[in-house]
């Protein structure tokens, strides 16, 4: 599973009007688009590849998936008419569009994205629960993703700090629009089969954004840079023996807290 990707991984190929899906085992299998859609309208299937309640999901990507970001108006022309992006920003902050189609019950796993976004329900009911970041430090984060699943009932043995994790919860109906700013944490469940468009838009300045980023969820060159220093510096402070080591590094967090947190949130 492409870890950079939250949830199931679909792909539209719109050449042949097909859509790739990775399943768990890394195995690549094709569908036409109907046949998709098909899939995700149903709870249980006659036809499937693994089980008869596997879940689908589409997450569209640009032609060249490496190199472009998706835009849903290029996809998939023929719904171009149909999409009003809400003008809340400049034509130049636009980064993509994403289509986004899912079976009942799936579930994607809490993760952050580097823009800000619209999140636009056009058929179907979903829960959105968000998190601060400031509660990340309550998050277990690997990369951009909690390792919390089961958010609803979290193991409080494996994840004790989640139980001071704030929750915001809403829920999408045909014809909502949420905000999801920048960094907040979002976990996605469709009550039902879910059609549905999201927009990602820079609102820092453009050079602060990773260029090789086609989904919107590479932590600013600055942040990678500076994560990339501190690896490095505490490689060093192994040098030290351990009474050391954790003497040095106390003072190191005392000095980023000094410096680097902001005051406005205390
Ligand atoms: O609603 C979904 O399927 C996923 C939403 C999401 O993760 C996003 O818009 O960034
Ligand atoms: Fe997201």
């Amino acid at each position: 599973m492409d870890t950079r990707l939250p949830g199931p991984r679909g792909r539209s190929e719109r050449g042949q009007g097909a859509c790739c899906l990775r399943g768990p085992d890394g195995l690549h299998q094709t569908l036409p688009f109907d046949k998709l859609v098909q899939r995700a309208t149903e709870e249980k299937h006659k036809e499937f590849f693994i089980s008869e309640d596997e879940k689908y999901y589409l997450r569209s990507l640009g032609e060249d998936p490496r190199k472009d970001v998706a835009d849903i108006r290029k996809q998939f022309p023929l719904l171009e008419e149909d999409i009003k992006f809400p003008k809340f920003f400049k034509e130049e902050q636009f980064f993509s569009s994403v289509f986004r189609i899912s079976s009942p019950g799936l579930q994607l796993w809490t993760h952050y994205d580097v823009m800000d976004n619209f999140l636009i329900q056009v058929t179907g009911k979903k829960r959105v629960v968000l998190f601060s970041p400031r509660d990340a430090q309550y998050l277990y984060l690997a990369g951009t993703k909690s390792e919390v699943l089961d958010i609803d009932n979290p193991d409080l043995t494996k994840y004790p700090l989640f139980a001071k994790a704030r929750r915001y919860e809403c829920s999408l109906e045909a014809g909502d629009v949420l905000f999801i700013p920048a960094l907040w944490f979002h976990n996605v469940i469709s009550e039902e089969f879910g059609v549905g468009v999201n927009v990602f838009w820079k609102h820092l300045p453009p050079e602060c954004y990773d260029k090789t980023d086609t989904y919107g969820n590479k932590d600013p060159t600055a942040a990678s840079r500076a994560a990339q220093i501190l690896d490095r510096a505490l490689k060093t402070l192994s040098e030290l023996p351990e009474e050391y080591r954790d003497f040095y590094a106390r003072r190191m967090v005392l000095h980023i807290q000094d410096r680097a947190y902001s005051k406005n949130f205390e």
